[in-house]
């Protein structure tokens, strides 16, 4: 009876704040209401949610399903050891398993109640297949001291391109995602200006990958990441990249 009567005082709320700056998306009220909530404005995560108010829970798309392969497994084992552990265990490990999109709010401050409140329905585009492993699998993995993220990617059959290999544009939007998790950790609100691929070897379809990224340079607003796209033994160089990131105010995301 009452988390119903705070919920719907929540939800009126929101609706109300929505009312007050009605030229706003919609779709970005968690931006522009974030400060009322009590969202930090200077965190490091980016957070998307739409109304209304439910108990929804997201589901963190960068844990193992049945569709990873024993080499995405191998791999997932492998960085997952030398991460940081939940409650403590070896708290000076430099990696951290990022988990998906959806998750992050609640990092944001005020988020570990919010997240319980709030129904988060936009998905990032990558985790936006129904079926396990038809499409984008991968968890990313970041080194905080190094500045540096690993992503292990499978890649499934709707992502074809030639016939039996990856999509050169699915290639960019991993490409993309990782260093633009790397960027948005290290410079918090970003976007991507610019983006330079090379394809050195095509990556065959169904097979696991590693995605490197890594912090060139920052200067002021400017993020500069190289990208390393290598067969999972690493003995083979798939793709290479260079992505310069943005950091943007919280108006050009509401601005458009
Ligand atoms: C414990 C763990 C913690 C982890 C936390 C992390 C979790 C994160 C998890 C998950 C993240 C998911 C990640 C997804 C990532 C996806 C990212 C995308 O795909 S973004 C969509 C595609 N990109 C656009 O749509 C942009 C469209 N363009 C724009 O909006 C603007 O053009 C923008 C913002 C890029 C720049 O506009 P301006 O007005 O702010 O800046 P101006 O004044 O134009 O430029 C500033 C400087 O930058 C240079 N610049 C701008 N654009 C450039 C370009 N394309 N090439 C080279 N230089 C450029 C300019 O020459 C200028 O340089 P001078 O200051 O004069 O030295």
């Amino acid at each position: 009876m009452f988390r119903r009567a705070v919920t719907a005082l929540c939800y009126t709320a929101a609706r109300a704040l929505l009312a007050l700056r009605p030229h706003v998306h919609r779709h970005l009220p968690s931006v522009r209401t974030a400060p009322l909530l009590g969202f930090n404005l200077d965190s490091r995560w980016s957070v998307t949610m739409t109304w209304p108010f439910s108990s929804f829970q997201p589901h963190d798309y960068s844990l193992p399903n049945p569709s990873w392969s024993p080499e995405m497994m191998r791999l997932y084992d492998h960085y997952n050891s030398l991460c940081e552990q939940e409650g403590g265990g070896k708290s000076k490990a430099p990696w951290v398993r990022m988990p998906s999109y959806n998750r992050l709010l609640k990092y944001a401050k005020g988020g570990q109640c919010l997240s319980k409140m709030v129904q988060a329905k936009a998905r990032l585009f990558t985790r936006n297949m129904k079926e396990e492993g038809a499409s984008f699998e991968y968890v990313v993995f970041l080194n905080k001291q190094e500045k540096m993220c690993t992503c292990i990617f499978q890649a499934g059959h709707l992502l074809e391109g030639p016939p039996g290999y990856v999509h050169g544009g699915a290639i960019a939007t991993i490409i993309d995602t990782v260093a633009g998790a790397l960027t948005t950790y290290l410079g918090g609100l970003v976007m991507t200006a610019n983006l330079t691929i090379n394809y050195r070897s095509p990556i065959p379809l169904g097979s696991v990958v590693l995605v490197h990224s890594l912090l060139e340079k920052m200067e002021e607003r400017k993020i500069l990441i190289f990208c390393q796209v290598t067969s999972s033994d690493g003995s083979k160089l798939h793709t290479e990249a260079t992505g310069l990131f943005l950091s943007i105010s919280l108006g050009h995301l509401i601005g458009g």
